[in-house]
């Protein structure tokens, strides 16, 4: 792959695809700022050449179609503050004023055009869309790792339109790339995986893979009620996935044939509504009564997930361990990531995968704690369970 630093970028006019897929509150101000952040280095490098730079990404999932709620224009003031200069606005990656302003782009300017997802053509991978978005610059950088696992126009099939050399991985993209390598490729032991959230369903292609590489695997948050069922427990009203129970069993059989310690939470702060006011107690994971529901680790679990997190030497974490927007829940998902700080300051490798663990991270304070927090969710698990990313192929 190139990358940035082998690259000249002055006189050139960069088309970059960014993941600027930030979360927007409903007054459209940027709630979680960290894409934005992570994408600077390689903008500046670009601007630092000589050169100037057309940005291009998607925001939220739009149907096809402009969406005032999904338009870009929401970011400019944010990206004019990070880059120090006056982001201009293109609109429409197709509209002539796109294209008219990206021709007129001197040297150290930056063009953000509007959500490539307002055309069905992004999504549809279309050769005929991709081609055009490539006209707006004469080098294509794809700095979108959060969005490389989609074999989008341009993510990926707009490469095709430039030279080889044209190409150019960013930054971030590429730290994504090698910290990730980190993990699967030379994993110092112990190495634990954490994994939560809300479902088994997405989850279980890394789970299985990881049965291969990991010495202990955590399961906590809303998954782990489906795995309490295969081993007979009675979860009341909490998350289960009935049509997954056969499998977590499976799993469970996997781990112990491959010898790895799979460890389910032993107990769960449970509650009588999905609500922060909601009345809580404490019971055994094979045992929570009914009209009641696990919504966090239990005392005796979180301790127990600690423990072991605080003995790795490689840490990788997708997933919070309850509800943990809900501030009586967020204890276990606390506990984890303070272990993962410990751990870490003692010399542990850790990778943080996710928008709601790497949220969770953020929120908490261990932000600055922990080895490493990727910027992609799907992206990074994709490149876990071992599957090729489009947006990184593409780069040849
Ligand atoms: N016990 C539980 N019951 C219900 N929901 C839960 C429970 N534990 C965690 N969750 C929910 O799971 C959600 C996160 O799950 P998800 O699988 O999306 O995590 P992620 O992989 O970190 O995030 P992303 O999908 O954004 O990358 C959170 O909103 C959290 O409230
Ligand atoms: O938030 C993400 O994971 C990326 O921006 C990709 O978004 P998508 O799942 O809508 O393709």
């Amino acid at each position: 792959m190139n990358t940035l630093d082998t690259y000249n970028f002055a006189g050139k006019r960069a088309v970059m695809r960014v993941d600027f897929n930030v979360p927007l509150d409903k007054d459209l101000r940027i709630t979680d700022d960290t894409r934005i952040r992570m994408a600077t280095r390689s903008v500046m490098k670009i601007l630092n050449d000589g050169g100037s730079v057309v940005l291009l990404s998607h925001l939220g999932r739009p149907k096809g179609g402009f969406e005032q709620k999904y338009s870009l224009e929401a970011l400019v003031q944010r990206l004019s503050q990070e880059y120090g200069r006056a982001v201009q606005f293109g609109g429409d990656v197709l509209g002539a004023e796109a294209s008219q302003q990206a021709a007129a782009l001197q040297s150290g300017e930056v063009l953000l055009l509007d959500n490539v997802r307002f055309y069905k053509e992004e999504e549809a991978g279309d050769a005929a869309f991709a081609a055009k978005l490539a006209t707006l610059g004469n080098v294509y950088v794809n700095d979108a790792f959060g969005t490389a696992h989609r074999a989008h126009a341009s993510t990926a099939v707009m490469a095709s339109s430039f030279a080889p050399q044209d190409r150019v991985g960013g930054y971030l993209l590429q730290s994504e790339v090698d910290n990730a390598k980190k993990v699967l490729e030379n994993a110092e032991r112990p190495f634990t995986a954490i994994m939560g959230g809300a479902k088994i369903s997405d989850k279980i292609l890394i789970i299985e893979k990881l049965l291969d590489k990991v010495d202990n695997l955590l399961i906590g948050g809303g998954m782990a009620y489906t795995f309490a069922v295969a081993e007979n427990g009675h979860v009341g009203s909490s998350l289960l996935e009935a049509d997954k129970v056969d499998l977590a069993r499976q799993l469970i059989q996997k781990a112990k044939d491959k010898g790895v310690n799979l460890v389910l939470p032993g107990d769960s702060l449970i509650a009588d509504k999905f609500a922060n006011d909601a009345n809580v107690d404490v019971a055994s994971n094979h045992h929570i009564p009914d009209g009641w529901m696990g919504l966090d680790l239990g005392p005796d679990s979180r301790e127990a997930f600690a423990a072991i997190i605080r003995q790795s030497k490689t840490i990788l974490w997708n997933g919070p361990m309850g509800v943990f927007e809900m501030s009586n829940f967020s204890l276990g998902t606390e506990f984890v990531a303070r272990a993962i700080a410990e751990a870490t300051a003692g010399g542990a490798y850790s990778l943080i995968g996710g928008g709601d663990s790497a949220a969770a991270v953020q929120q908490l304070g261990f932000g600055e704690q922990v080895s490493y927090i990727s910027t992609g969710g799907g992206a990074l698990l994709e490149y876990m369970e071992g599957k090729e990313l489009p947006g990184v192929t593409a780069l040849g």
